[in-house]
């Protein structure tokens, strides 16, 4: 995996983030097994709470196109999509990366561009996570 390809993949994907309401805008880009860089962005509604993460954009694209297996996903975004902070993931974005990833193994990246990124697996984000493996 090219940590710096898959950053500015997410840099790129940040255009289509679409946010009339926040203007705060993140993307992400999720890097498959199978070695595939598949992106989101946020998209808010008029009705606030049907927006949708960034990072959830990227795993139900994956999902819908039969990619069920992640080593890992890059996040990115700001105000203005000014990159001068790390984004980490929400709570709801957290669970769902639960739903298919390792805890243990799989890496999320939040960077403010493609050198300047902190790595963290899934477990160090959300530590006694609940998972498939509970039920
Ligand atoms: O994990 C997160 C947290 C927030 N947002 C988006 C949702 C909303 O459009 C904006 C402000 O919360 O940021 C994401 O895309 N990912
Ligand atoms: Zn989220």
């Amino acid at each position: 995996m090219d940590i710096q390809k898959l950053i500015q993949s997410a840099i790129d994907a940040l255009q289509f983030s679409y946010t009339p309401y926040s203007n705060f805008k993140v993307a992400a880009a999720l890097f498959t097994k199978s070695q595939k860089v598949i992106t989101g962005c946020n998209i808010e509604n008029a009705s606030y709470t049907p927006t949708n993460c960034a990072e959830r954009t990227a795993f139900f694209k994956a999902v819908s196109e039969g990619e069920k297996e992640f080593e890992a996903i890059v996040i990115v975004g700001g105000k203005d999509g000014e990159l001068d902070d790390y984004c980490p993931p929400c709570g709801v974005c957290r669970q769902v990366m639960m739903e298919f990833c390792d805890p243990k193994t799989f890496q999320i990246i939040l960077a403010k561009s493609p050198t300047d990124y902190k790595k963290f697996t899934l477990e160090e984000m959300l530590p006694l996570g609940f998972g498939p493996g509970n039920l």
